[in-house]
This record gives structure tokens, C-alpha cells and sequence, in this order.
């Protein structure tokens, strides 16, 4: 039995408004959802609350707004996305809060689909602030958390609703902690962990323990850039957080200690530009011009990559190596993914890959189906492999 509360304890909720927060940070490109796996997911809890009759009104954000609503970060187009999903209405409301949205769900019937607009439109979100979580609590006798990518955040609609009603897992989140327990519980040693992406402020800090959990630690798209750039590299124009150059040394102290091997890109490929075809050339890490950005892992790291793979027994991967989005800068990420799905489908590695973009990026490659397990979260997956307590699971423990 679940340490938690699921759906099969959640009783009759025929015309109960039972709020649900799922995942909705999915991947778009020209306007246009690239994939749809996080929506995928949260269908079956959306499907079976509202088939129960319950009104179903979702909660979820939406990128990173920095000073209120942001129109290029509403949720509208994505309740487009979801109803194509789901092949069922989803009605939509421009506030998670106050008049529009008790009005939207007052105008519910039993069994409908309510998307409610990007809780980061609000401070108290993040915040986690009483009264904003009071505001959202208005609207709801039930809720339910669907959004295992969101749950290593502390915030109003991920953790504060759920002191305030009955509060349940839904589907993906108990199918996500059972699978990566499965997975990832006890695991086959070597263990190596690949980590990229963007997101590298708000994931440096996990990399402290995540090293004394894994025998080698392969740090590779943006993350890497601000590492290099700690050991002395000009990173020229690339992402890098300067800033964080003493956390990145600390890091690779404690891995020295933990007998954790960091492997650090050798080659880079550099452009001017950021956009599909620009004119690129391949670098070693010492020779990053001035004026250009690092936009994906060049041949000898992706060879170094492979390697590691080889030598794995269990692979962990969140972040792209490169920004895989824009050809060509997809190369990188494409020959790894599909280096480990060989090795995976030969039965010689258990592989586990998680976060939005990764999944992207694995599609892109096509192998997703290939690896053993691919989760839809990449910051709450490695909190949870380095064995934190997830804010959002955690609440909802008997
Ligand atoms: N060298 C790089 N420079 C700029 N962006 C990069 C680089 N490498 C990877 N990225 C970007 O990282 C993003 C994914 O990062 P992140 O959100 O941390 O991953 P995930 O969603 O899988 O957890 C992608 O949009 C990709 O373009
Ligand atoms: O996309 C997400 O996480 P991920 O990039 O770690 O997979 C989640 O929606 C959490 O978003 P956040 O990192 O802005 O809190």
C-alpha cells in the first residue's frame, strides 16, 4: 500500500469541485505544444474524476513570470492542447483567484473540465502565502496533486491546498513515485547521472548530494558551461551563471570526496547565433571564441558520453547536452539518447531519464520507448534521487 492518499481512497465525488494541480510546463515551439507528454500523463486522473462526476477544475503554471500575469505565459493555448488530449471540453478562466474564477466554476456541471489561468500570475504562489492559498482553497472541497514535476516546490497550489481539504495523489504521482522506486530504489551500480538543461541555478545545489549518490556525475549543456567557466575556461557568450563558480568548486570537491568521477565536456559546439542553421564550427573548451555561444557538446565529448554508458550499469538523465530544439545543435543529445537506448534495449542498462524538455528531446530522437523508464519531472526526480522529501508528497502522507 502507498505511503499516501490515492484515488482509491478518495470516496464519492459525484458534484464535489475537487481542484487538481497537474504539470502543464510543457515544451512549445512557434506557439505550438512540441510535446505533449505532461498533458498525456494527468488524462487518466482528469478522465476518471470527471467520469465520477466531480467538477474538475486544474491548477497549473506555466514558465517563469517575474512580475504578475504575462500574457506570452497563459494557459489558454494549453487548454486547447489538453482538450485535444483528453477529446473532451476543457473551459477555461483568465484567474485562478477571486470573482472570474468562483464564476467559472459556479457555472460548472457535474463532470466538467475547468482550466484555471497560470497560479504564477499570483506572488502568493511561490510564496506560499496564506491568504492566496485560502483564495484557491474558495474554490474546492477536494484536492488532488497529479503534479509530480512540480512536487519538490513548497508552493501555494503544490502544497499549501493541502492542508486545507481532504488531499489525494492522483495516477501520475502515484504511478511516478512507484516506478522510480522500482527503477531507482535499490540500484545497480555503476551508477551514472547525466545532467544538462538551462535550469542550472535552480538545480546546481541538488549536484552537492546527488555525487555521493552516483559513481560518476556527466554535466553537460548549460549546467556544464558554468562549471568550465569555474575551472578558468572563457565560456565567451554561452549561458553560465558566473555567480555560481564557488558552488560549482565545492561541488567538484565533494565529488573527489565521495569517489564521484565528474566528466566535464572536452569539445563544444559554438555559434554566433541562436537560431536553426547558423553557421557552426567545433572547439575544444579552451578555445571558446569571445564572441560566441557553446550550443551543444561536440564528437569527442559525446564519444567520453558513450563511454560512461558503457561503464553504467544504471543511467539517471535530466537536462539536455545541448539546446536540442535548434538544429544542429540537437546532435549531441540525439547520439547519447540513442547510444543509451541501445544499450537499454540490449539489456545490459537500466535507464531512467526525466524532465520536460528531456522527454522532448528523447522524442526528438525517438527513443523514447527505448529507455526504461522516462518520468515527466527533472528537478523533483533529482531532489528525489538524492533522497530529499518532496514538499508536495510529503503533505499528502497519511
Ligand atoms: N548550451 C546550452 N545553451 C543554452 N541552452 C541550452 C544549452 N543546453 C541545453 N539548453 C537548453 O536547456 C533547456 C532544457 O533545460 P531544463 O529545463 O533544465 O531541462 P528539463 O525540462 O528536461 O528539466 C532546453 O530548452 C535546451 O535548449
Ligand atoms: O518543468 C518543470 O521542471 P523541470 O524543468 O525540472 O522538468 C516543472 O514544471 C517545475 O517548474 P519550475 O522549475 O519552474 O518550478
Amino acid at each position: 500500500m502507498p505511503a499516501f492518499r490515492t484515488l482509491d481512497d478518495i470516496g464519492d465525488i459525484a458534484g464535489k469541485r475537487v481542484l487538481v494541480r497537474v504539470d502543464l510546463n510543457v515544451p512549445v515551439k512557434d506557439g505550438r505544444v512540441s510535446d505533449a507528454t505532461r498533458i498525456e500523463r494527468v488524462a487518466p486522473t482528469i478522465t476518471e474524476l470527471s467520469d465520477k462526476g466531480a467538477k474538475v477544475i486544474l491548477l497549473a503554471h506555466f514558465g517563469r513570470p517575474k512580475d504578475g500575469p504575462d500574457p506570452s505565459m497563459s494557459l489558454e493555448p494549453i487548454a486547447a492542447a489538453t482538450e485535444a488530449v483528453l477529446d473532451r471540453p476543457v473551459h477555461f478562466a483568465p484567474d485562478c483567484v477571486g470573482d472570474v474564477a468562483q464564476g467559472a466554476v459556479n457555472a460548472m456541471a457535474d463532470g466538467d473540465i475547468l482550466l484555471l489561468e497560470n497560479t504564477r500570475f499570483h506572488k502568493g504562489e511561490e510564496k506560499n502565502d496564506p491568504a492566496f492559498v485560502e483564495a484557491l482553497a474558495a474554490n474546492g472541497d477536494i484536492y488532488v496533486n497529479d503534479a509530480f514535476s512540480a512536487a519538490h516546490r513548497a508552493h501555494a497550489s503544490t502544497e499549501g491546498l493541502a492542508h486545507h481539504m481532504p488531499a489525494y495523489a492522483g495516477r501520475t504521482m502515484q504511478a511516478e513515485l512507484e516506478a522510480l522506486e522500482k527503477g531507482l530504489g535499490n540500484p545497480r551500480r555503476p551508477v551514472v547521472a547525466i545532467v544538462g538543461g538551462a535550469k542550472v541555478s535552480s538545480k546546481i545545489d541538488l549536484l552537492t548530494n546527488l555525487v555521493k549518490k552516483v559513481d560518476a556525475l556527466v554535466i553537460g549543456g548549460g549546467m556544464a558551461n558554468t562549471f568550465l567557466a569555474a575551472r578558468g575556461e572563457n565560456v565567451g557568450k554561452s549561458l553560465c551563471e558566473h555567480d555560481l563558480a564557488a558552488t560549482a568548486k565545492q561541488i567538484m570537491i565533494e565529488a573527489a570526496t565521495a569517489g564521484c568521477a565528474i566528466v566535464l565536456p572536452v569539445d563544444a559546439v559554438v555559434a554566433r547565433e541562436f537560431r536553426a542553421g547558423a553557421a557552426s564550427e567545433t572547439v575544444g573548451v579552451d578555445a571558446v571564441p569571445a564572441d560566441a555561444m557553446i550550443l551543444d557538446v561536440g564528437a569527442r565529448t559525446v564519444e567520453a558520453i558513450n563511454e560512461w554508458i558503457d561503464r553504467a550499469a544504471t543511467l539517471v538523465w535530466n537536462g539536455p547536452l545541448g539546446a536540442f530544439e535548434i538544429e544542429p545543435f540537437d546532435a549531441g543529445t540525439v547520439a547519447a539518447a540513442k547510444y543509451a537506448a541501445a544499450q537499454t534495449r540490449e539489456g545490459v542498462l537500466v535507464s531512467v531519464a526525466g524532465g520536460g524538455d528531456t522527454v522532448a528531446a528523447l522524442h526528438h530522437a525517438g527513443v523514447a520507448d527505448d529507455f526504461t523508464y522516462v518520468s515527466t519531472a527533472g528537478g523533483a526526480f533529482l531532489e528525489w534521487m538524492e533522497g530529499k522529501p518532496l514538499p508536495g508528497v510529503e503533505v499528502l502522507k497519511s
